[in-house]
């Protein structure tokens, strides 16, 4: 598993975390911190702090801030404070990715957010979650197209009920990565989902997640971060 700067073009690890102090514990694991700005206290003062060593500690993880409306499962209640924080982070060295949630997007309010982004060279993740249910494959489909137009990473997390539902999800991973068009991650939550985490990156998703203290998951069924990484190195792709 090797990380190729953030463009995501081979499968990258992100350790979960609202908590930054905890970054050197994932370091032998993943490839990038997912800051959750979210469930942080005063975060963009501790991401500006990150930031003033970052440069000098030679194995630090770059950083994938996340600011999570709570229309969306996160804890962030106002969209304009929310936007302008991942705004100011968009401009630290450290901070290489940010995601923004695909409604956000679409419905403009983060539009300018978008642009500061490709100013700083972030990447952008845009993002959608199902907390309820695995929609149909044409669905996953067409907002995963519409995410990967917005951003240059398209993600969808959905809820599996069932092994149908993780073939669904697996079976649209598939689809969109091998058109070969699109930087896709997906993931299913929930019990039935878990698997899909080890798996999906077979099929081609190119972020999992994983929380660095596995006693504070940031989502449904994710391993912790020492297992997904031993399950997707030992699943690792063969060429087809
Ligand atoms: O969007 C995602 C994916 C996620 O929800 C998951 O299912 O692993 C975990 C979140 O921390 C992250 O922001």
């Amino acid at each position: 598993m090797g990380l190729e700067g953030l463009e995501f073009e081979s499968f990258t690890l992100a350790a979960s975390t609202a908590d930054l102090s905890e970054e050197p514990a994932a370091r032998d694991h993943a490839d990038v911190i997912e800051f959750r700005m979210d469930l942080a206290t005063e975060p963009v003062a501790a991401l500006e702090s990150y930031d003033s060593t970052y440069g000098e500690t030679a194995d630090a993880l770059p950083v994938l801030a996340t600011n999570r409306a709570d229309w969306e499962g996160g804890e962030a209640a106002d969209d304009e404070v929310r936007l302008r924080a991942l705004g100011e982070v968009a401009k630290l060295d450290a901070v290489q990715a940010i995601d923004i949630e695909l409604a956000s997007l679409r419905d403009g309010t983060a539009t300018a957010l978008s642009k500061t982004a490709g100013e700083h060279d972030v990447t952008v993740v845009a993002s959608a979650h199902d907390f309820e249910e695995t929609p149909s494959v044409a669905a996953m489909s067409e907002t995963l197209t519409d995410a990967c137009r917005y951003g240059d990473v398209g993600k969808l997390a959905v809820t599996a009920m069932n092994r149908s539902d993780a073939l669904a999800l697996l079976t649209v991973t598939h689809q969109l990565a091998q058109e070969g068009e699109y930087t896709i991650a997906t993931m299913a939550m929930g019990a039935a989902g878990s698997h899909t985490r080890a798996v999906a990156p077979v099929y081609g998703s190119r972020i999992g997640y994983a929380p660095v203290d596995p006693a504070k998951a940031t989502a449904p069924g994710q391993y912790d971060l020492e297992t997904l990484s031993r399950l997707v190195t030992q699943l690792e792709p063969v060429d087809d």
